[in-house]
């Protein structure tokens, strides 16, 4: 049967990267869905300010939502100290079997979590399953209609702390317009828009910053 296109990316990540240097991960990705296939990562623009924010933050504990083929998660976990820990939700057993190989070829595997299953379903369970009580940072990035249902879980679920920050990826494209309505709304939220563009294209797309107040 014909390959996917996650498995095409996987073929590229494996031909022209490096086992154990991350950069050289994110960079084989961005060319493949620059001259290759275009595919739904945040990209190298947008993926510049997540690793400003990242850095400026220097999180313990970080939750990713869709962790597709693991872009994202590369270019947070190379970011953070080793004693970190990144956990990333993803329910397609296929995407997630992709993102394991893709982190492991970046050597991030001792700081990253890939869990199989929907965000729904393992929210929920965090403290009792992983032994946490609340994250530093949340990168939102799976069904965009899912967005504002699980941040209202997070909150239910004592997740969210003073000063945890929400990174949700295309408020613009393809949008979530009850998500920011929310955060940019609420008085629990201290919420900023930074400008960019769709990956690997010249279309409007930007990230929100959201800081729970508590
Ligand atoms: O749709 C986009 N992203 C979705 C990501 C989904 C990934 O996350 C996984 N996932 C989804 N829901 C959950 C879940 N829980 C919720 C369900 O239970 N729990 C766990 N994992 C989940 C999926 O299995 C995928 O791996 C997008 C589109 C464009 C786009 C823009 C312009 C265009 F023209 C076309 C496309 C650009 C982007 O940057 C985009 O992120
Ligand atoms: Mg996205």
């Amino acid at each position: 049967t014909r390959s996917t296109r996650p498995q095409r990316l996987l073929n590229a990540v494996r031909k022209h990267a490096t086992r154990g240097d991350p950069q050289s991960v994110i960079s084989a990705i961005d060319h493949f869905c620059r001259h290759s296939e275009w595919a739904m990562n945040i990209g190298d623009e947008k993926g510049s300010i997540l690793d400003s924010v990242v850095s400026e933050l220097n999180p313990e504990k970080v939750l990713e939502l869709g962790t597709y083929c693991g872009y994202s998660t590369v270019r947070i976990a190379r970011l953070l100290p080793p004693g970190a820990r990144l956990i990333t939700l993803e329910f397609n057993a296929d995407y997630a079997a992709i993102a394991r190989q893709v982190i492991a070829l970046a050597g991030l595997e001792d700081r990253v979590q890939l869990v199989e299953g929907a965000s729904e379903d393992w929210i929920p369970r965090m403290k009792e399953h992983f032994g946490i009580e609340t994250f530093d940072f949340v990168f939102l990035d799976h069904w965009k209609d899912r967005y504002l249902p699980d941040t209202k879980l997070m909150e239910d679920c004592g997740l969210l702390r003073k000063g945890t920050v929400l990174l949700a990826d295309n408020v613009i494209c393809p949008g979530v317009p009850d998500y920011l309505q929310y955060v940019r709304n609420s008085l629990s939220y201290k919420s900023c828009y930074f400008k960019s563009h769709l990956e690997y294209t010249k279309a409007e797309d930007g990230l929100e910053k959201s800081v729970f107040l508590g």
